[in-house]
């Protein structure tokens, strides 16, 4: 869906391609993937040496691990192999290898061995991939457990175990990986949720496949590439009218930093004019730190501007739900963000008015907000964030963001993207504000909405990434430094797209 974007696919898809390649594959997948981890193992260690634990399981991922440990033994690593199930009950291909690593002379430990004097070169997962399919407990807890205590480097085969391939929840007891090698395609659940933070470094090995070949992508990693690809450049005869006027609403009292920040972010990612209405009469007339924002009624800034963002600080009084309808009933692209999602989930008139727009509407909820919007709790949001985000954008025929760890981009005819950029320093009040000034500003310079969307997802991250690299954050960020970070990293977007003037 969008040339040079990395594909993502559930568990179902891998199936499907794993099945469309088939048997005829050779070598096997699973003797690529067994070599590709043993070409890694050896990266890891590198500069340590000493014995390599792996841990091997019931299933192929099993499998994975004994043809990794038959290829370290042949490159001349000492392996001590860790395998407490019924060989006879093992898949074809993973009791294959197990044959194959018995016949190049290796063994199987079946408990948890006592780790080397010198400890572990490094500890390999390769009990659970993507056919976990129940909390992991028991046995293999303990192991799990024994893993991640060990003083080395953790290599999670495919996907750590324990976690969930399709959601990133935590299944159980999870290995904690430093490192994981997964193999054909990416997967939901190593890129958003806690798969962030427990799978380490991710790296992809596509076996020498082409999955896109196989089956249509069924998502995409937002990634530099894919927004490099999107950056226009400015004609030199143009003026302030081409690039749109934003109108933020929102502001109530004791929240009309809210509605500034959006509008200080839009307006320095390029936008020809800013308007604010803040919904507080006796709110300020200017914004003395960012004089170029004009403050005016919100009713005015509904009419006058060209794209519409709701919510920043709009609280929820009869007034702000008003504002909400108003700007629902216009042909304008409109922006809802906090209360104005909140107003909306509460009231009937205003689902109904959002779903039969026919102008672009674009949903920034973070996962409290989205479990409003469908009726249920966070929890239920959370549990599987991809399905959640396409249930909204469905329901509301919207373009929608779910926010936090590894943001989902959802459009209503079904494509989804996970974001790759930003850190947990975002977690503070003030950031979702600027996301909807950077989504608003590229929608009224005349950006698709649904590259805006990613886009401004994409650059919100990177922004606050490259301050995290300055030393400014993760701790400690603020939302004011990322709208002036996001300008920076945007304009060298454009020169990198050979677009700059
Ligand atoms: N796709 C590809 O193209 C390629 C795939 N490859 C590799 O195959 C992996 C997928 O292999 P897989 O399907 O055999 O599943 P896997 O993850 O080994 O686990 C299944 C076993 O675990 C068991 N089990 C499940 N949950 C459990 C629990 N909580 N506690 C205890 N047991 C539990 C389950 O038992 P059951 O539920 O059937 O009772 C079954 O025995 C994939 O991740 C990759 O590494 C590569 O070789 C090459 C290319
Ligand atoms: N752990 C995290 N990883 C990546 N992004 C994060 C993380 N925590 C927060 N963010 C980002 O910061 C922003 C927070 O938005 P939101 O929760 O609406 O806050 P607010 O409106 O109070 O500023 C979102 O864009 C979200 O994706
Ligand atoms: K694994």
């Amino acid at each position: 869906m969008f040339p040079q974007a990395q594909p993502i696919y559930p568990v179902s898809g891998i199936r499907t391609i794993e099945a469309r390649v088939g048997a005829q594959a050779q070598p096997t997948l699973m003797e690529r993937a067994g070599r590709a981890s043993a070409e890694e193992a050896v990266r890891l260690t590198q500069d340590r040496a000493g014995q390599v634990l792996i841990a091997c399981g019931p299933g192929n991922n099993g499998g994975d691990g004994f043809v990794m440990a038959r290829r370290l033994l042949q490159a001349g690593r000492p392996v001590t192999v860790a395998f407490a199930d019924d060989p006879a009950k093992l898949p074809p291909d993973a009791a294959a290898a197990l044959a194959a690593w018995r016949a190049a002379g290796g063994e199987t430990v079946s408990d948890f061995p006592a780790a080397p004097a010198n400890g572990w070169a490094l500890v390999v997962d390769a009990l659970f991939g993507i056919g976990l399919r129940r909390p992991v407990s028991g046995r293999y807890a303990t192991w799990i457990d024994a893993l991640n205590a060990q003083p080395a480097p953790r290599l999670a085969i495919d996907i750590p175990s324990g976690l969930d391939a399709d959601t990133g929840r935590v299944l159980g007891t999870v290995f904690h990986a430093t490192a994981t090698l997964t193999f054909l395609a990416l997967k939901p659940g190593l890129l958003t949720l806690d798969g962030p933070d427990i799978a380490g470094v991710v790296h992809l090995h596509r076996l020498d496949i082409d999955p896109a070949a196989w089956l249509a992508p069924m998502g995409m990693q937002i990634q530099p590439g894919l927004v490099r690809q999107l950056m226009k450049s400015r004609l030199q005869n143009t003026h302030k009218g081409c690039y749109g006027d934003v109108g933020i609403v929102g502001g109530a009292r004791g929240m009309t930093g809210a509605a500034l920040l959006a509008g200080r972010a839009a307006l320095k990612l390029g936008t020809g004019r800013v308007l604010i209405g803040l919904v507080d009469d006796a709110g300020p007339a200017v914004d003395f730190n960012q004089a170029e924002l004009m403050l005016q009624r919100p009713e005015d800034v509904l009419e006058q501007a060209n794209v519409l963002a709701l919510g920043p600080g709009l609280g929820r009084s009869t007034a702000a739900a008003a504002l909400v309808e108003q700007a629902a009933r216009s042909n304008k692209p409109i922006i809802l963000d906090a209360d104005a999602l909140n107003l909306v989930a509460a009231s009937e008139v205003l689902k109904s008015l959002i779903a039969a727009r026919e102008a672009p509407t674009l949903m920034t909820p973070h996962p409290g907000e989205a479990g409003r919007l469908l009726g249920t709790d966070t929890a239920n949001v959370q549990a599987d964030r991809v399905a959640s985000t396409l249930k909204i954008a469905g329901s509301y025929q919207a373009l929608v963001v779910l926010k936090g760890s590894g943001s989902v981009v959802t459009y209503p005819d079904g494509r989804w993207l996970i974001n790759s950029t930003g850190h947990p320093g975002m977690a503070s009040a003030g950031m979702g504000d600027v996301l909807t000034g950077l989504i608003a500003s590229l929608v009224a310079q005349g950006w698709p909405a649904e590259s805006a969307l990613l886009a401004a997802v994409h650059l919100h991250g990177a922004a606050a990434d490259r301050l995290a690299r300055e030393g400014i954050g993760p701790i400690g960020l603020t939302a004011s430094e990322v709208a002036e970070a996001s300008r920076g990293v945007f304009n060298g977007w454009i020169v990198q797209a050979g677009k700059g003037r």
